[in-house]
C-alpha cells in the first residue's frame, strides 16, 4: 500500500478518497480472520471450475502491462504473454514483459488477500483496460497447483530480481534472485496431480483460445510463433474484404456445437447499453422448445461468462454470440454478472439486435434465410408469439407442421379454401382421416406454438379458422342438413348404422364422397379414462377429484356422434332406397355400416370411442356384396329400366353397376 501510495503521489494522482481516515476514538477490536481456511475457502470455492486460475493469471499478467505503458508511457515494451505447460515437471509458467513486482508490491499486493495495485491504478487512473478489481485472482492459483513460484523484475528496479514462493497461500518466502534479462514476471505452478492434464499445451491452446480471443496483448502457447488470439474481431476493426465473410468467419471458428448459419452484429452502443459483439443463427435441428442459446460475456477482454445465456431472450435457443461490455459488474469469481441496470439495458439490446439480424437476413440473404426457417420453424413460431416485430416478420415466411408437410400460414389459407384448419387432436384421430377425404391440409395444433401462432395469424389476416376436436369447430364443419329427417328415417338410419354409444347426427360436410364420419367424444373418453379403476393408482388424489367433477356433467352414454352426409349422393341413394321400399335398402346401409367400422379403425385408436367390430364389417362387405349381387337371377340381362326405382349408388343394385354383368359378380 505504502508504495502505491508513493507512487501515485508521486504522479501527483493521489485523491482525497484515497487518504488514511482518523483515527477511531472507540474501543475498536480487530475481527480475527482464520487465514488458513480463508485461503482454502477462496481458492477452492468461490470458482466453478479450475481452468479459472489460468484465466486469472493471464489477466494478471495483461494488467502488468497496461500498468507499465501506464508508468512509463515513453518506454519501448513489446507486450507479450507466453504459457508453457511441461506434462514431465507437472508444471504450467506464465510469463509477460509487464511492470513487475518491487519486493514491497509482493508483500503489499500479491501475498495480501483482498487488496490489489490494479484496483486502485483504475480507480486513479480512470483506465478501463485493467481488469482485476478485487485482489483475489491470484489464490485461485492454489486451487490447480501445490506450489506457485513468481520470479520477478520491476521495471522501476531492473536490476533487481525476487522470488515469491508458497505452498498452498498461506504461507509464503520471498528471496532474492538475479534480475530478468526484461522486466517482467513468471508465474510457475507446479500442479496437483489431479490437474496434470493442464500442463499440456494443447489443453493449454484451447482453454486460453477462447478466454483469451479478444484480449489485447498476444497469448501464445509453448513456442508458438502464432498468438492463441489471432483471429479478427470484426466489430474492432474494419476487416479486410466482404465484412460479412469477416463475421462468419468469427462465428465459425468460436463456435463450438453448430456451424453458424447467419451472423449479425450487436451494437454499438445499442440501447443505452455499450455493448458490441456478434450474434449468429446456429445450424443444427433444434427440437421443440429446446434451448441451445450459448453467450459468451467478455469484459474488458476477458471471458468472464462462457454461458450467459440468460442475456438472450429465452425464445432464442437457436442463437450463439460473443459480446463485450466495460459496463456491467462481474460477481467476485468473475463468472456471473451483477443482475444491475446494465444488464437489463443488455439484455433488451440482445433481444432488439437477433430481430434486427433475422429482418437483415431476411431482406438481403434469401438463402441463408430459407435455411434458418427450414431448421428453427418450429422455434420461430413460439419466438414469433413473444415479439411483435418477429411475429410481423415471420407471420408469411414460418413453416407450420401440416398433415401435408411443413406449409406457410398463407398456403394453408389458400389450400383450405380461404380457411386455416387446425386440428386439436394428437394426431391420427377421424381428424385426419376427413382432411385426407377433403383432401385440404391440416397444421398439427398439438405440435408446439402451432395453435397459438395460428390463431394471431387469423387475426392478423383476417382470415376464417377451423379448429377441429373443439364443439365449435365440429359445428362450423358438420354443418345442419337443410331439411330435418322425419324421425322415422332418423330412427331407421339409427338402427342401420349406429353401434351401441353412438348418435346418430344427420349433416352435411365436405366432400360429398364421404358418406359419414365417425367423431368420438373427448369428453366421453376423458370420463372412461378418469373413471376407470385403475386411475386411482395413477393420478393423484386432488386431481382426480378435480376431474370426476368436471366429468360428472358428463352423460358418458353418447361415446361418438356418426355424422352423416345427407349431402353424399350415396346417402340421398339409401334414402331414396328406403323411402321407396327398395329390398336392397337394408343391404346398402349394412355396406356404409361397415365402411364407417373399416374408417374409424383406420384413423388410429380412438380411446374407448365404439367402433364396432372390425371382422364382422370386413365380413359383412362379404355378405352384402354376394346378397345384393344374388338378387338378380343368373343369366338375366343386365336391363337399367327393370329396376327404375334402384338407387344409382347402391353398389351392385343395378347388374352394370360394376363394371361386369351379374353372372360374374355373383359368380353362379
Ligand atoms: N503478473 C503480475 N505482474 C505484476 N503484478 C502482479 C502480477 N500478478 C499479480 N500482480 C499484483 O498482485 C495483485 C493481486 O493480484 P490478484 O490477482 O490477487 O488480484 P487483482 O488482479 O488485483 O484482482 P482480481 O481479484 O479482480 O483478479 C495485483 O493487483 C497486482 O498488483
Amino acid at each position: 500500500m505504502v508504495q502505491a501510495i508513493v507512487v501515485l503521489a508521486h504522479w501527483g494522482l493521489m485523491s482525497e478518497g484515497h487518504r488514511p481516515g482518523p483515527a477511531p476514538t472507540e474501543d475498536l477490536r480487530t475481527t480475527e480472520v482464520d487465514l488458513g481456511g480463508l485461503v482454502s475457502v477462496l481458492a477452492t470455492h468461490l470458482y466453478s471450475t479450475p481452468l479459472v486460475a489460468l484465466r486469472e493469471l493471464v489477466q494478471n499478467a495483461h494488467d502488468s502491462h497496461t500498468r507499465r505503458r501506464l508508468e512509463d508511457p515513453d518506454g519501448r515494451h513489446a507486450p507479450t504473454i507466453r504459457v508453457r505447460g511441461d506434462s514431465a515437471r507437472r508444471t504450467v509458467s506464465i510469463a509477460d514483459t509487464g511492470a513487475g513486482l518491487t519486493e514491497p508490491e509482493i508483500h503489499a499486493y500479491l501475498a495480501t488477500v483482498g487488496t490489489g495495485y490494479t484496483r486502485l491504478l483504475r480507480e486513479v487512473t480512470g483506465n478501463d483496460e485493467l481488469i482485476g478489481a478485487f485482489g483475489l485472482g491470484f489464490l485461485s492459483a492454489f486451487s490447480i497447483a501445490d506450489e506457485v513460484t513468481v520470479t520477478t523484475t520491476s521495471h522501476r528496479e531492473p536490476a533487481l530480481g525476487h522470488r515469491y514462493r508458497s505452498r498452498g497461500g498461506e504461507q509464503y518466502s520471498v528471496e532474492p534472485v538475479a534480475a530478468r534479462r526484461t522486466p517482467g514476471s513468471v508465474v510457475e505452478l507446479t500442479l496437483k496431480t489431479e490437474h496434470a492434464h493442464l500442463a499440456e499445451e494443447q489443453a493449454l491452446r484451447e482453454v486460453l483460445g477462447r478466454y483469451c480471443v479478444l484480449l489485447g496483448v498476444p497469448v501464445f502457447v509453448g513456442d508458438d510463433e502464432r498468438p492463441v488470439n489471432d483471429v479478427p474481431v470484426p466489430w474492432r476493426e474494419e476487416p479486410a474484404g466482404d465484412p460479412y465473410a469477416a463475421r462468419m468467419r468469427f462465428a465459425t471458428a468460436f463456435g463450438r456445437r453448430f456451424e453458424p448459419l447467419a451472423a449479425f452484429p450487436v451494437g454499438p452502443a445499442a440501447g443505452g447499453t455499450d455493448a458490441v459483439g456478434l450474434l449468429w443463427v446456429q445450424d443444427g435441428g433444434t427440437y421443440g422448445s429446446s434451448d441451445n442459446r450459448d453467450l459468451a460475456v467478455y469484459l474488458r477482454g476477458m471471458l468472464l461468462s462462457e454461458d450467459a445465456r440468460d442475456l438472450l431472450p429465452s425464445w432464442a435457443g437457436f442463437v450463439g454470440g460473443v459480446v463485450e461490455s466495460h459496463r456491467l459488474t462481474p460477481t467476485a469469481s468473475r463468472e456471473d454478472l451483477q443482475r444491475d441496470e446494465h444488464y437489463r439495458a443488455l439484455q433488451q439490446a440482445l433481444a432488439d439486435a437477433v430481430v434486427d439480424g433475422l429482418y437483415e437476413t431476411a431482406r438481403l440473404r434469401p438463402a441463408a434465410w430459407r435455411r434458418i426457417l427450414a431448421r428453427h420453424g418450429q422455434d420461430l413460431l413460439g419466438a414469433a408469439l413473444c415479439d411483435d416485430r418477429l411475429f410481423t416478420l415471420l407471420a408469411d415466411d414460418v413453416p407450420v407442421p401440416t398433415s401435408q408437410g411443413d406449409l406457410t400460414a398463407g398456403a394453408l389459407r389458400a389450400a383450405g379454401g380461404g380457411a386455416v384448419h387446425i386440428a386439436l387432436g394428437s394426431g391420427g384421430g377421424f381428424e385426419e382421416m376427413l382432411y385426407r377425404a377433403m383432401q385440404v391440409p391440416i397444421a398439427r395444433g398439438d405440435r408446439y406454438a402451432v395453435l397459438p401462432f395460428l390463431r394471431r395469424y387469423a387475426q392478423l389476416r383476417d382470415c376464417r379458422i377451423v379448429e377441429l376436436g373443439s364443439e365449435h369447430g365440429n359445428r362450423e364443419l358438420f354443418r345442419d342438413p337443410e331439411r330435418p329427417l322425419p324421425a322415422e328415417e332418423r330412427a331407421w338410419l339409427a338402427a342401420a348404422l349406429a353401434d351401441e354409444g353412438e348418435q346418430l347426427v344427420p349433416a352435411r360436410f365436405e366432400p360429398p364422397g364421404l358418406p359419414l364420419v365417425l367423431v368420438p367424444d373427448r369428453e366421453a373418453e376423458l370420463k372412461a379414462r378418469i373413471e376407470d379403476d385403475q386411475a386411482d393408482a395413477r393420478i393423484p388424489s386432488a386431481a382426480l377429484r378435480l376431474a370426476r367433477a368436471f366429468t360428472a356433467r358428463t352423460g358418458g352414454e353418447v361415446k361418438a356422434r356418426l355424422y352423416l352426409n345427407l349431402a353424399a349422393p350415396a346417402v340421398q341413394d339409401l334414402l331414396t332406397a328406403y323411402r321407396s321400399g327398395h329390398t336392397g335398402a337394408a343391404t346398402a346401409a349394412g355396406l356404409l355400416r361397415s365402411l364407417k367400422v373399416i374408417m374409424a379403425a383406420a384413423a388410429g385408436p380412438s380411446g374407448t370411442s365404439p367402433a364396432g367390430d372390425l371382422s364382422a364389417a370386413l365380413a359383412g362387405i362379404g355378405t352384402a356384396v354376394s346378397a345384393l349381387t344374388a338378387a338378380l337371377p343368373a343369366g338375366l340381362p343386365a336391363v337399367p329400366d327393370t329396376l327404375p326405382d334402384l338407387p344409382e349408388a347402391l353398389p351392385g343394385a343395378r347388374p352394370d353397376a360394376s363394371g361386369g354383368g351379374p353372372d360374374e359378380g355373383a359368380g353362379a
